[in-house]
């Protein structure tokens, strides 16, 4: 076996999801409905009027799933907690049947020698304080403080890596700009002060936490790199722009404690003069940085609403069910551009995956899904690059262990290495799902 793919010791071999998307239930036992418990619930802004009621059940098959994951001898589980299964109003009162199920689930990934890593927010607002202006509102960095307390007071030390938020520039691009994603708000105006808000309540989530936790905590992004289609100069100040909106409108605050000049340029009138005082709350010292690695852009200078910077399509790529090219270069390009504009910070890749369209189970429980595999292999190999190259690299997390509600495309998606079939709850582990098994096993040596 060739050494030629050896990760470093400790390296940590995951999967990622998320609670909204795989848990179902949202009401049982005294939780509170989210913004997506609404949105889903409001005809015609889902596929299918797809909903989260019952996704993959894992609330009541945890144990299950978990037994899966030791199966799958993955060594660490990336999921995220539901506020208002914990908060039903998102603060005050605590609901203890909540807090009880994910203490359960920590218990039992530790007896199976997982390493449970929690992110916070995972886009599930509780829908009482969406009632009180959610994420526009200041008054949301205190009470994302007080859930961050009442968490780490329960869980840290068996939880020893948290994260803030999972992608705040999905959260506000989808659910405050474009308003594909809950809670499915199309304003220009609006979305600075969501974004600005979340940014501030990481900042005191990582500050209350660090008043009661002992362990890591850091911060979840999506990276998608940008690379001009041409020379062109306005091709070139385009893809300038989409860069700092996507992939620097979130990091420079956290890790430099400024943004972009780019995004006044962006939004105009819409860009309010921030108070300094927030950037001291924003820019916390982080332990770690999850990077959400998907697919990149080709941009072109175009008419587009706000960024004029459009994607150009690569005829000659492999495109995901989803639209997104496959491109594992701009995972390695990813990386070492986070550590040469932000140092040497830890680093996870904390979600990475795609979107095919997989065959029905086969008799006897097989489901080839080749493509997967294929992307799956070649972006592990762009870790190991990144990581010759110097990168901090700690884990890997694959998004996702099973098939689940891909928000507003509801079940139409399948990302899992794990096939779900939704009308019997039965999972079955796809040949990618096997794969990464042995890849894991190897500790990344049989790539
Ligand atoms: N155009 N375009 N570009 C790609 C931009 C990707 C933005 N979407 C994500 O990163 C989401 C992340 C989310 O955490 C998870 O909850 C979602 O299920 C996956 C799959 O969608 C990914």
């Amino acid at each position: 076996m060739t050494d030629a793919f050896a990760f470093p010791d400790g390296f940590l071999w995951g999967a990622a999801t998320a609670a909204h998307q795989i848990e179902g239930s949202p009401l049982a036992d005294g939780a509170g409905p989210s913004i997506w418990t609404r949105f889903a619930h409001t005809p015609g802004l889902t596929h299918n009027g797809d909903t989260g009621d019952v996704a993959c059940d894992h609330y009541r098959r945890w144990k299950d799933d978990v037994r899966l994951m030791r199966e799958l001898g993955l060594t660490a589980y990336r999921f995220s907690v539901s506020w208002s299964r914990v908060l039903p109003e998102g603060t005050g009162r605590v609901n203890p049947a909540g807090l009880d199920f994910y203490s359960r689930l920590v218990d039992a990934l530790l007896e199976a020698g997982i390493e449970p890593l929690l992110t916070l927010y995972h886009w599930d607002l509780p829908a009482a304080l969406d009632d009180r202006g959610g994420w526009l509102n200041r008054d949301c960095a205190g009470w994302f403080a007080e859930y961050a307390t009442v968490m780490a007071k329960a869980l840290d030390g068996r939880v020893r890596k948290w994260v803030t938020l999972n992608e705040p520039w999905v959260i506000t691009d989808g659910g405050y700009l474009h308003g594909a994603l809950a809670p499915g708000h199309r304003n220009k105006y609006e979305a600075p002060i969501a974004s600005h808000n979340l940014m501030r309540a990481h900042g005191a989530a990582v500050q209350a936490y660090r008043a009661v936790g002992r362990h890591e905590i850091g911060l979840v992004v999506n990276i998608e790199p940008k690379y001009p289609a041409s020379d062109a100069p306005e091709d070139q100040t385009a893809t300038r722009r989409a860069h700092a909106y996507m992939n620097e409108q979130y990091l420079h605050p956290a890790l430099l404690g400024h943004y972009p000049p780019e995004l006044r340029e962006i939004f105009g009138d819409a860009w309010p003069d921030w108070p300094a005082e927030d950037f001291a709350l924003i820019r916390q010292p982080l332990d770690f940085l999850g990077i959400n690695y998907y697919t990149r852009n080709v941009t072109r200078a175009d008419g587009s609403w706000p960024l004029k910077a459009g994607a150009v399509k690569q005829p000659s790529a492999t495109y995901t069910e989803t639209g997104w090219e496959v491109f594992p270069q701009g995972l390695t390009d990813t990386l070492l551009w986070v550590r040469r504009t932000y140092g040497d910070i830890p680093l996870y890749v904390t979600e990475n995956g795609a979107a095919f369209f997989d065959p029905p189970v086969a008799e006897g429980g097989r489901v080839r899904d080749p493509l997967r595999i294929d992307y799956l292999r070649r972006h592990l190999r762009a870790v190991h690059e990144a990581i010759r190259a110097g990168c901090d690299i700690r884990g890997y997390m694959v998004w996702s262990l099973l098939d689940n509600l891909e928000w507003s495309l509801g079940y139409s998606k399948r990302f899992g290495i794990v096939h779900v079939n939704y009308a019997t709850q039965q999972r079955t582990v796809k040949d990618s799902g096997r794969w990464y098994a042995n890849v894991v096993r190897s500790h990344g040596r049989a790539l």
